[in-house]
């Protein structure tokens, strides 16, 4: 069945209809000796029982080689292409190169794995060069061993790039890219290229240097020497990342007088390394001043095998043809898409396990290549990244839903259903600084939408009890089940909010049908409502913390807002018609969030315990004179100090900061910031209670900072 090979192979014929062929037990073997030893390797893995005197032959090569010199004109002159053919007494891979050769061993590997083998043609190829992975998230890098999974997976999904730049490695970043990795780490990164080389990864080294490269010959000299020791360590393939920087890094005739002579004196030196790859400072569409000149100038100065990379319109984009149509021109060549999804370091309490969709078809031919961003969680991103690798491999017949159901079913065989029920409601990002959202719930979201307008629509209320019913079941399923041990690890604090999620949704629906029974089941169901609100609300503020998104947020779109009205209205019934005062309110946040400041409107802020925090960005904020942020808060309260750090000494002088009780009469507080340090704070006087406090840019011009914390200390 060609539609469950992944990816979607491109051309698929049966050669007599409904003819098949057992798998062979044992079978001979043709080959030219050392002309493609990882498809052969991988082949063994997958029929180990070689014999020479069996009639069953297996014919395995690629284009040249005398093996395959009978099918050469069948064999697709694309890139990593190959050619089956099964017949009664003989299979033949033939592969344009030795990938090919071995992309044609994991589909046959598939097709075995569905039984018997019909009698068949296949051509097949990739339609983008460069298709997997970039390992460049903000936050704990992947660990070695789930690194060596990931590229065992690239293998089997014909993925052919894994770049190395996880933005908190200290040797890939500052301060010590210009230092080779210590023993253990770079024998790690030995253990990788090898794991690479036997999946056919490109395994891509990247260096972050712009955030204190000097234009100097040292300097210039002191990367290419780390180049030249990863080299020696086995990367064929390299990058330069100039992103999330500011300052003299940015400039981009540097930029390319450094990439060009790396490109002539290393790139071009060595014979068998893949081109340059770069990650410009200028690397979405709104955060580019073309008339500045940045892109025009890499485009006019770079040379042409140098690739580009680009998020798209925006930092998390989905990439259409306008997004192509737009930054080709300006850079003169094709982009190389870094797509930023499933990546979640900006919404760490949210694990995005939902479908891969939105990006066009029809754009193969405008890309140079394709790499995800994933999550800091390994093994959850292999949902998403299994659809990348469907998409990027065959942009025209791509399915979504049908594609996230078999990279579900890829990652957890045996328990696929309870992970799919999951995943259904772990989707979005929730509101966030980049404003890109996801679909969630979508097969509940009609009766979510019954529910809300009229909570004793009966149909509506058992399919969502029923639902819950799943979902509480999923997870203790999911939370006990050992077939991968990895990406329940991973999972668990998710798992559990999903099991309270889907127990708290049964007892307010249970509410509304014990509405008009019996009060003492009302109350029961009611009292554990209320219990599994603070048992959500304590696993949020003690689960997953970090300085950026804490917490645990399961079903955030649609499914907990809706339970949590059905819950305030149920329970102001019931307070109406018994004169009784039981709490309706499910949770809210009194805090506020207002700014002017582009790149901060729609950051988050969240109490937790004494503390009012606005989540950080990882990015360069470029803060228009006058511009402000403010935070309000529905009742007064009395804060005490602002804690904040901006990323940049010296800063504390372009701002004010003001404080307010009711919106019209500001009071400014002086602001401190010691001498060559970032953090600036300030401390509030108590005397009077406050609805509002604003930081405004006052120094007359724009000014780039970072906002790495914005915290408010509120008194007990
Ligand atoms: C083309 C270059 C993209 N470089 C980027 N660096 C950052 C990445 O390190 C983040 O993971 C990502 C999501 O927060 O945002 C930008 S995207």
């Amino acid at each position: 069945d060609a539609s469950l090979l992944q990816p979607k192979v491109q051309e698929f014929e049966l050669s007599q209809n409904e003819k098949t062929v057992a798998v062979p037990s044992s079978y001979q073997l043709v080959l030219t000796e050392g002309s493609c030893p990882h498809a052969a390797e991988a082949l063994k893995q997958l029929l180990p029982n070689k014999q020479e005197k069996t009639e069953f032959k297996i014919i395995l090569g690629k284009k040249g080689d005398k093996a395959v010199k009978k099918y050469a004109k069948k064999i697709p002159s694309h890139k990593e292409g190959y050619y089956i053919e099964v017949d009664d007494h003989c299979i033949v891979i033939a592969g344009a190169d030795a990938r090919g050769a071995f992309y044609g061993v994991q589909t046959l590997a598939q097709m075995v794995r569905q039984g018997d083998l019909s009698l068949c043609t296949i051509e097949d190829y990739p339609d983008i060069a460069f298709r997997g992975v970039v390992e460049g998230f903000y936050g704990t890098p992947w660990s070695h061993e789930a690194r060596m999974r990931q590229l065992a997976f690239y293998g089997r999904n014909k993925m052919n790039t894994y770049i190395y730049g996880p933005k908190d490695d200290p040797y890939h970043s500052s301060p010590n890219w210009r230092k080779p990795y210590p023993e253990k780490e770079a024998a790690q990164i030995h253990a990788l290229i090898e794991q690479a080389a036997r999946n056919e990864v490109n395994f891509v080294w990247a260096i972050h240097p712009g955030k204190d490269i000097k234009w100097t010959e040292a300097d210039r000299d002191a990367l290419i020497q780390k180049f030249e020791a990863m080299y020696q360590l086995g990367v064929r393939s390299f990058a330069v990342f100039f992103d999330d920087i500011s300052g003299d890094g940015t400039d981009p005739v540097r930029q390319a007088e450094l990439l060009n002579y790396i490109d002539t004196h290393f790139i071009q030196q060595k014979h068998d390394v893949t081109p340059l790859v770069m990650c410009p400072t200028e690397y979405n569409k709104s955060w580019s001043d073309v008339k500045g000149g940045y892109l025009t100038t890499l485009g006019k100065m770079l040379n042409p095998s140098i690739q580009i990379m680009w998020t798209g319109d925006r930092v998390i984009a989905c990439i259409d043809k306008p997004t192509l149509d737009w930054i080709n021109p300006l850079i003169q060549r094709k982009a190389y898409i870094w797509w930023n999804f499933p990546v979640n370091d900006y919404v760490r309490d949210h694990l995005l396990l939902g479908p891969v969709y939105g990006n066009a078809k029809g754009i193969q031919d405008e890309m140079s290549g394709f790499v995800s961003n994933p999550m800091e969680h390994a093994e959850s991103s292999k949902i998403s990244l299994y659809s990348v690798a469907d998409y990027t491999w065959n942009l025209d017949t791509y399915d979504s839903i049908q594609s996230w159901k078999h990279a579900i079913q890829d990652l957890l065989p045996q328990k696929a259903a309870y992970l799919e029920t999951f995943a259904t409601h772990c989707s979005d990002l929730g509101t966030n600084g980049h404003g890109f959202r996801r679909d969630e719930s979508v097969p509940l979201q009609p009766m979510l939408k019954v529910l809300a307008q009229d909570m004793n629509a009966s149909e509506a209320v058992d399919s969502v009890l029923r639902e819950c019913m799943r979902l509480e079941t999923a997870c203790d399923v999911l939370l006990a089940d050992n077939e991968n041990p990895a990406l329940i690890h991973e999972m668990r604090p998710w798992l559990k909010q999903g099991k309270l999620l889907g127990e708290y949704g049964q007892c307010v629906l249970q509410m509304v049908k014990a509405l008009n029974g019996k009060d003492a089941a009302f109350m029961t169901y009611y009292d554990r409502a209320r219990a599994l609100q603070t048992l959500m609300y304590e696993l949020d503020m003690t689960e997953n913390q970090n300085p950026y998104q804490p917490g645990v947020k399961v079903g955030s779109l649609i499914l907990l807002p809706t339970l949590n009205q059905v819950y305030t209205q149920v329970t102001s019934t019931y307070n109406a018609q018994h004169k009784t005062h039981l709490e309706t309110k499910a949770e809210y946040n009194p805090y506020t969030l207002t700014s002017d400041v582009p790149q901060l409107k729609t950051q988050v802020v969240r109490a937790r315990h004494q503390y009012v925090n606005v989540s950080p960005s990882n990015e360069v904020i470029k803060w228009p004179a006058g511009a402000m942020l403010q935070i309000a808060v529905d009742q007064p309260v009395r804060f005490e100090a602002l804690t904040m750090d901006l990323g940049t000494p010296r800063v504390a002088s372009q701002f004010t900061l003001e404080v307010s009780s009711e919106g019209q009469e500001w009071k400014s507080v002086s602001l401190s910031q010691a001498a060559e340090k970032t953090e600036i704070t300030a401390s509030i006087p108590t005397d009077t209670s406050l609805k509002f406090i604003r930081l405004t840019n006052k120094s007359g011009q724009e000014t780039q900072v970072y906002f790495k914390k914005f915290t408010l200390k509120v008194q007990k």
